[in-house]
């Protein structure tokens, strides 16, 4: 609690507040029940001579004012914890989204988006609940149970007790359902709704692969296996393990009668002042229908108390992972040439490193190409440069500074990187290119896109630049969404970019466009890029040769070549492949008909 109230920072006074509120709100609901002991005492005092009961006017109105006081502080109780409690959840929110942003991105790796979602988002809002409603209600409850007991002893102790017997084994009810077997369903309970949010979100996101091998929910067994699980789960915990209590519970306070009318009848003949006697039995039998209402409150409590501790529990382990770590001095750096230097790299749990003793140069406004067999390191190698990971031993520098001694905004500032799958939110197209640079002018923005040979796309959106992307917006292919996220890189004007394949979904008439694009933002900059289709490095400074993990050769196009090793067969199959495809479409294109060979016009080309 004292973690979760940390959040509310200044507004913590509301919930201090608030609660004193309800208290006092819940001292007052007993007034309407002391005025109605007031009238029945008056009335049998008098009985049957009614109309000399003066004051009965007076003690009903003095109910409602009672009635309406308590209404009316518990809601300015609830507008201060409300206060508190949107202030707490928003800056739980934002600690972890500020948090997840310094965490390296192996963390994304072992946590799926619905799991992240849930602890973003969801145990933020379960804290809501707590800190809104129930707490507030415990404070009351609190109050209550206090008041309860003072009442029922003030005015005969002997009905007092009997009712007591009943609030006695509720609280025992709900201790058994909140002991260690309760909290440990719980904990079960929330581990098998983050296993349901997560898998759920990776069948959503699978559904065309579903679809396209006319799969159904079952073929996809870990989302199925959560929902039995999440299921079996909710029906063990409602139906095994609490509705023995809750039925005990609820039969008792329901039946508060049951020990209070033998009681009654068991006092009666031995009561000198009868009248009094049946005034407090009038007294106890509307007021026991309070006790209920107060164990109830305590009841909801216990639960979103236990739902908070567990959304805390997870909050507590996001935020105590630990961020990549910042220097204390940072050094800037005086120059854009990359170094790796015996760089080693392992991820996580790996049995083998992805890297090891990489050593290769860019010099600044050099073009460097990684090439190498698929799972070679390529991609490992280049996320190394914008600290997506720390290195495991040697070091990555540019202009000579370790990239670890950097700050991590300067770095990001030098650092352009262009990913294989590039992400573009649901905002017009001008927001999307201004996410590298959110100062950038429409007159920027539009340079940017043309540099990257985007001006087709600009002129087929109906709204231009401003035209929205995405859900109920407008689709742009793979190609054009990378010469989107090149005109970001452009737009950035950072001195180093770093391209993990970046005419991975390029048709031919998108390479050419993204080639022009590429020789725009390679101008003057230092250029490291990884490219499958060997073409696209030929023309590169240096090109690194890695296979498994290691640097099997560098040098140019032509020296590597010349050398016969692992570059030169890859440009081999290379060139093979090449001309595999120039004889199918040249067959293609001979045995089509004329007029089918212009329809194919694709093909030809
Ligand atoms: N997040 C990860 N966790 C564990 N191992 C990983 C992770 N990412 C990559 N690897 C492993 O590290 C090695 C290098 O992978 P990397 O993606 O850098 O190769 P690559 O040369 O870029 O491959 P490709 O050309 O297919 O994209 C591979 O053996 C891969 O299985």
């Amino acid at each position: 609690m004292a973690r979760l109230l940390d959040f509310a920072g200044k507004r913590k006074a509301f919930t201090y507040l608030g609660c004193a509120l309800s208290g006092i709100s819940q001292l007052l609901s007993f007034g309407p029940f002391v005025c109605i002991w007031f009238v029945a005492r008056d009335l049998i005092e008098v009985a049957p001579n009614w109309q000399n009961a003066t004051n009965i006017a007076t003690y009903g109105w003095a109910a409602v004012a009672l009635a309406a006081a308590s209404i009316i502080v518990y809601f300015c109780a609830l507008m201060c914890t409300h206060l508190a409690a949107f202030r707490t959840a928003t800056n739980m929110r934002k600690a972890t989204t500020e948090h997840l942003m310094r965490l390296p991105l192996g963390f994304f790796d072992t946590h799926a988006t619905g799991e992240l979602r849930r602890i973003i988002d969801g145990c933020a809002a379960q804290t809501e609940t707590l800190l809104a409603h129930m707490l507030p209600d415990c404070a009351g409850s609190v109050v209550m149970v206090v008041g309860m007991l003072v009442m029922l002893f003030a005015f005969d102790w002997r009905l007092g007790v009997s009712c007591l017997v009943a609030v006695v084994i509720s609280i025992a009810c709900l201790m058994s359902m909140m002991s260690g077997k309760g909290m440990e369903f719980m904990k079960q309970y929330m581990g098998a709704l983050t296993s349901m949010n997560k898998t759920g979100t990776e069948y959503v996101r699978g559904i065309p692969v579903v679809k396209v091998f006319q799969q159904t929910v079952y073929s996809f067994k870990a989302f199925h296996d959560s929902i039995t699980e999440y299921a079996a789960m909710a029906q063990n915990y409602a139906v095994n393990f609490c509705r023995p209590p809750q039925v005990t519970q609820l039969t008792v306070l329901n039946g508060l009668v049951i020990f209070l009318v033998p009681t009654a009848i068991l006092l009666a003949p031995g009561e000198g002042d009868f009248a009094r006697f049946l005034t407090n039995f009038a007294f106890y039998a509307i007021f026991s229908a309070i006790i209920p209402t107060a164990m109830t409150k305590l009841m909801f409590m216990s639960e979103a108390a236990q739902m908070a501790g567990d959304a805390m529990s997870e909050v507590g382990k996001l935020l105590d992972t630990p961020a990549l770590p910042v220097p204390a001095t940072p050094r800037r750096t005086n120059g854009t040439d990359i170094a790796f230097d015996n760089v080693s790299f392992t991820y996580e749990g790996a049995a083998a490193p992805a890297l090891d003793g990489v050593t290769f140069a860019a010099p600044a406004a050099s073009t460097v190409a990684l090439v190498g067999p698929s799972g070679s390191g390529k991609s490992t190698a280049a996320s190394l440069v914008p600290r997506f990971w720390d290195v495991s031993a040697g070091s990555v520098r540019i202009g000579g500074t370790d990239v670890r001694d950097m700050d991590p905004a300067d770095l990001m500032g030098q650092v352009a990187f262009v990913f294989q799958t590039n992400q573009l939110f649901a905002q017009s197209l001008a927001d999307n290119v201004r996410a590298a640079r959110p100062d950038a002018t429409d007159d920027e923005v539009l340079a940017a896109l043309s540099a990257a040979q985007c001006d087709d796309i600009v002129a087929k959106l109906p709204q231009g630049i401003n035209t929205q992307l995405g859900t109920g917006g407008a689709y742009l292919s793979g190609g054009e969404v990378q010469r989107v996220a090149l005109a970001r890189a452009i737009l950035k004007d950072a001195p180093i970019v770093v391209l993990d394949e970046a005419t991975a979904f390029a048709d031919p008439e998108n390479e050419a466009l993204i080639q022009r694009a590429l020789a725009h933002l390679a101008a003057g900059r230092t250029v490291l890029m990884i490219a499958h289709r060997l073409s696209t490095v030929v023309g590169a400074d240096n090109i690194v040769v890695l296979d498994g993990g290691h640097v099997a050769e560098q040098g140019t196009h032509a020296q590597l070549v010349a050398a016969g090793g692992l570059y030169a067969r890859m440009w081999g199959d290379y060139e093979q492949a090449v001309s595999w495809k120039i004889a199918s479409d040249a067959t293609k294109t001979g045995s089509a008909a004329p007029g089918a060979a212009a329809a194919k016009g694709g093909d030809a080309r």
